[in-house]
């Protein structure tokens, strides 16, 4: 079966102003348009922007499927989101004819569209997880950059200088309880494997993290073709936390962000702050505690370099030398449309293939302080207003 996944081609947004997502994806992400439809205003616009090799398409939100290529339309009520990983694969009627079998439910039946370049046919699959669909694709008998009714957009004399190379994974937020159930749903449906983020990890229960202030269950899946996926949940604990709070709109679950692989974590993060992006800080005691930087240092980096962008090391590093030069290096960005929705996180690996606990409990301590600042600073306002 998994030869007839090919790979991850690209995740779509559906959000409410498409022009403003698009230029935060240029201006901040350095992610450049190639394709695009609807820009003549007869159909919502869809923007096809790469980044290396990391392809977004923006849709600008509509509420009847018949206008959207290539994904269905969002409910009413959708808030701005990010719903949509899109696979290549070798044979889309017999592979939607089996997840229909599975008891998938097709949102779009196979459909073939074709223009002057030739055809391509896909399907759209309802996932089991809230609003979240996938979009298989059959593109081997299509020659140009995109897809059929998409016209290319021409760069002109500007050189694009995003150094993303793939999508490393997709972090889903799960309702309580349901991460099981949907890590046996990818499984069966697209042959991703139980990918244990520690040793002797029960796949009924993941790998949860726990400390003061902070309560979350993962659950990690990784396929050949299409890359890893991570299953979050909170654990009953005190106060907000960033995926109950994207739960409040994104009830049934959704894509909570996406980590994007860069060969070079420090050039893209000094770029991407240049033009106005911007990471979650850490706070300074991270860099100066004196273990940190003997394991930075260890690697050979600045703790200052890290310190910049506020970006985060997991290394195998259990003092005082270091025993391999396997390490992790993270940055993630504030959030891209509201103040607790989907963001883009850069990660450098080497080495390296998990997830960092010490940077997990890092962002997660990191995302309260922002929440909190961003609260106080909302009822500063509003008991200003009264
Ligand atoms: O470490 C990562 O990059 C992950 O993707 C794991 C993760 C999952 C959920 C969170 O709210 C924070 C981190
Ligand atoms: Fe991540």
């Amino acid at each position: 079966m998994t030869s007839l996944l090919i790979r991850l081609s690209h995740i779509t947004f559906q959000v409410s102003n498409a022009q403003k997502v698009i230029k935060d994806l240029v201006t901040k992400y350095q992610f450049y348009p190639f394709a695009a439809r609807g820009l003549d205003g007869k159909s919502p616009c869809q923007v096809a922007l790469r980044n290396g090799g990391v392809v977004f398409m923006v849709n600008q939100k509509t509420f009847t499927d018949s206008d959207m290529l290539y994904d269905s339309a969002v409910t009413l009520q959708s808030p701005d989101t990010v719903c949509n990983v899109s696979f290549e694969v070798e044979d889309v009627p017999s592979l939607s004819r089996r997840l229909v079998d599975e008891g998938c439910q097709l949102l779009v039946s196979p459909t073939e569209l074709h223009d002057d370049f030739g055809s391509v046919t896909f399907c759209v699959v309802k996932s089991i997880l809230g609003n979240v669909r996938h979009t298989l694709f059959d593109c081997t008998r299509y020659r140009n950059n995109f897809l059929p009714e998409f016209q290319t957009i021409e760069s002109g004399d500007h050189i694009p200088v995003g150094n993303m190379s793939y999508i490393d994974h997709v972090t889903y937020a799960c309702p309580r309880g349901t991460s099981p159930h949907v890590l046996r749903w990818y499984e069966r449906c697209f042959g991703f494997k139980h990918f244990p983020l520690s040793k002797a990890e029960d796949p009924e229960r993941g790998f949860e993290i726990r400390g003061p202030q902070i309560g979350l269950r993962l659950m990690a899946a990784d396929s050949p073709a299409l890359g890893k996926m991570v299953l979050a949940e909170s654990l009953p604990q005190e106060g907000n936390n960033q995926v109950d709070l994207f739960l409040q709109h994104h009830k049934q679950g959704g894509i909570q962000h996406v980590g994007l692989f860069t060969p070079d974590i420090f050039k893209a993060a000094e770029s991407m702050v240049q033009q106005g992006a911007r990471f979650t800080n850490q706070p300074p005691t991270y860099y100066s505690d004196p273990r940190k930087q003997q394991e930075i240092r260890g690697l050979g980096l600045e703790p200052e370099m890290l310190s910049r962008f506020g970006i985060l090391l997991d290394s195998s590093f259990t003092g005082p030398e270091i025993h391999n030069n396997r390490y992790l290096l993270q940055v993630f960005a504030e959030p891209l449309f509201s103040k607790d929705s989907f963001y883009l996180e850069l990660i450098e690996r080497q080495d390296a293939e998990g997830f960092g606990e010490g940077n997990i409990r890092a962002l997660w301590r990191a995302l309260k302080d922002f929440l909190d600042s961003t609260n106080q600073k909302e009822e500063k306002i509003s008991s200003n207003a009264v």
